[in-house]
């Protein structure tokens, strides 16, 4: 891997400002998805490690609260600086261990340094309200304070901008933060930390770890010290976090698995839908928890969509990130062999394979699939596929395909195709989802607060309620206080 500035590629951890071996010497190899070659090393934390972490935040977090907060923005507006400086860098090393092609990389550098910048800001606007007394003579209102030491646990599909999602909002609002990335993409968060320190952010304020994630997991959700836990990832570790945080009740965050709707009515041009809709599916080979997992089209336009849907799914090339393709490999033979799963289950069941044909370009890859006429019984219909799998499925009216996108455990975000206003309200409002997009893929960025209901997971990230995970309200009642009035 060649960089610009080798010294982005760390393969220790960074705790308290220094760059930390395991203390037993152990470490795990980290693999590009695309070759199998082995990149590099990551170290494994033993246990007394992440404690001795958690001292180290919870240190730091005195003197990092109690920074003003536009001299918190100055720093992190000179860490957003400095990702966009070394944007190359940084985009080459994530399709180097996730495998996404290198624009895409690009665009994650951009998406990521995006919420640093915008939580910089945001940050000095946590303003407190003040609250008419119904006590004689008392003054009340609230003020914001930081929650305190917070712990990210962040996935491997977006191994960039899930962590300054997070980490943003936290050191804004005054926390501070251990990441522990996944163990497939150590190296962005690494790079992440090296680039954190340049910009000034003090020792014990940044910190990541990496290690088994059963143990780090275990320490960090059971120290009472740390305040906060935020994980995007899968809704089944997800409900592990939850359980190992209950004993010391912590403020949580979860972006877990979506199961993505995307609607077509039939006042839509079928090829215009059927484009937008390969956008909103193939992005990182499907493995986003935004992509278009369940395809909906009206029966009217069902064939023609299904046909134009083929010839855009088809033109992708396929092929190793650093070579200018549209879908890279899936991050691991595991991911392949589910996809393979979720088509054999759908075909045995009555579904069309579409699609899927040619040699793929190494054993990680998986030529994009369409499955048609899914139903509700199969695989690709209830789970998420997180990979180039989609199923698509007509329908007649739009009662029946509200209560079919709703028929699931997941509700994070959904796709919405019609120029009637009266449907896009309807469908709107009756799709139990946290995010619906109306006529647009793109739907993310800073200033949205980015989350989802059900089984997808609590609480948003990105927006002024992103800020507010990491804010608590405290309340003040000033008695007895000199008063004009009685309020
Ligand atoms: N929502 C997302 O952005 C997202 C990201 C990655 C994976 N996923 C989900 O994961 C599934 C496939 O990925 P997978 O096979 O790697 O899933 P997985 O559930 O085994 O792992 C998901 C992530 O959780 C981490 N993890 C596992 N055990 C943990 C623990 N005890 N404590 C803390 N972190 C832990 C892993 O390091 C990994 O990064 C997909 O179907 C998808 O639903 C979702
Ligand atoms: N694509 C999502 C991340 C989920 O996998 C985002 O934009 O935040």
């Amino acid at each position: 891997m060649k960089l610009n500035d080798p010294r982005l590629f760390r393969q220790y951890a960074y705790i308290d400002g220094k760059w930390t071996h395991g203390s037993e010497g152990r470490e795990e190899a980290v693999v590009d998805p695309a070759t199998g070659e082995i990149l590099g090393h990551c170290a494994l934390l033993e246990a007394a490690q992440i404690t001795e972490t958690v001292t180290a935040a919870e240190n730091a977090f005195a003197d990092w609260r109690a920074i003003n907060v536009h001299e918190r923005a100055e720093k992190l507006n000179a860490w957003y600086r400095l990702l966009h400086e070394h944007k190359e860098d940084l985009a080459l090393l994530m399709t180097y261990e996730q495998g996404k092609p290198l624009k895409d990389a690009r665009g994650e550098v951009d998406y990521g340094a995006s919420f640093i910048q915008w939580f910089a800001e945001e940050a000095k606007r946590a303003y407190g309200v003040t609250i008419p007394s119904h006590i004689p003579n008392a003054a009340l209102g609230t003020i914001k304070e930081p929650v305190g030491v917070s712990a990210m646990f962040t996935p491997w599909n977006f191994p960039l901008a899930m962590i300054t999602r997070k980490a943003g909002a936290a050191l804004a609002a005054g926390c501070t933060v251990i990441v522990k990335p996944a163990n497939e993409t150590p190296y962005s968060a690494l790079a992440l930390a090296e680039l954190a320190e340049r910009a000034g952010i003090p020792a014990g304020v940044f910190n990541v770890v990496t290690g088994d994630p059963a143990t780090v997991s275990e320490v960090l959700c059971n120290d009472n010290r740390i305040r906060n836990i935020s994980f995007t990832g899968s809704t089944r570790v997800g409900k592990l976090l939850m359980r190992q945080s209950s004993s010391s009740v912590k403020r949580m965050s979860l972006e877990l698995g979506g199961n993505a709707p995307f609607i077509v009515c039939d006042d839509m041009d079928p090829d215009v839908a059927a484009k937008e809709a390969v956008a909103a599916k193939f992005q990182t080979a499907g493995q986003d928890c935004l992509a278009a997992n369940r395809l909906f089209v009206h029966r009217k336009i069902y064939d023609a969509f299904i046909e134009r849907f083929l010839v855009h799914m088809q033109a992708l090339k396929v092929g190793n990130g650093l070579e200018e393709s549209d879908i890279g490999p899936l991050i691991h033979k595991r991911a392949v062999d589910m996809a393979k799963g979720f088509v054999e289950d759908g075909v045995s069941k009555g579904a069309r394979q579409l699609g899927g044909e040619g040699k793929p370009p190494g054993e990680n890859f998986f030529m994009p699939t369409l499955l048609a006429d899914i139903t509700p019984q199969m695989r690709v219909f209830r789970e998420e596929t997180f990979s180039p799998v989609a199923g698509v499925c007509a329908f007649d009216d739009d009662d029946e395909v509200i209560r079919l996108a709703n028929d699931t455990e997941y509700g994070l975000a959904a796709y919405v195709y019609t120029h009637d206003v009266r449907r896009i309200w309807k469908l709107m409002r009756g799709l139990e989802y946290g995010m619906v997009s109306v006529n647009s893929v793109k739907m993310t960025g800073a200033p949205i607060p980015f989350g989802g209901v059900k089984q997808s997971g609590l609480g948003r990230e990105g927006g002024a309620a992103g800020l507010d995970e990491y804010l608590d309200t405290k309340y003040y009642c000033l008695g007895n206080m000199p008063s004009a009035s009685s309020s």
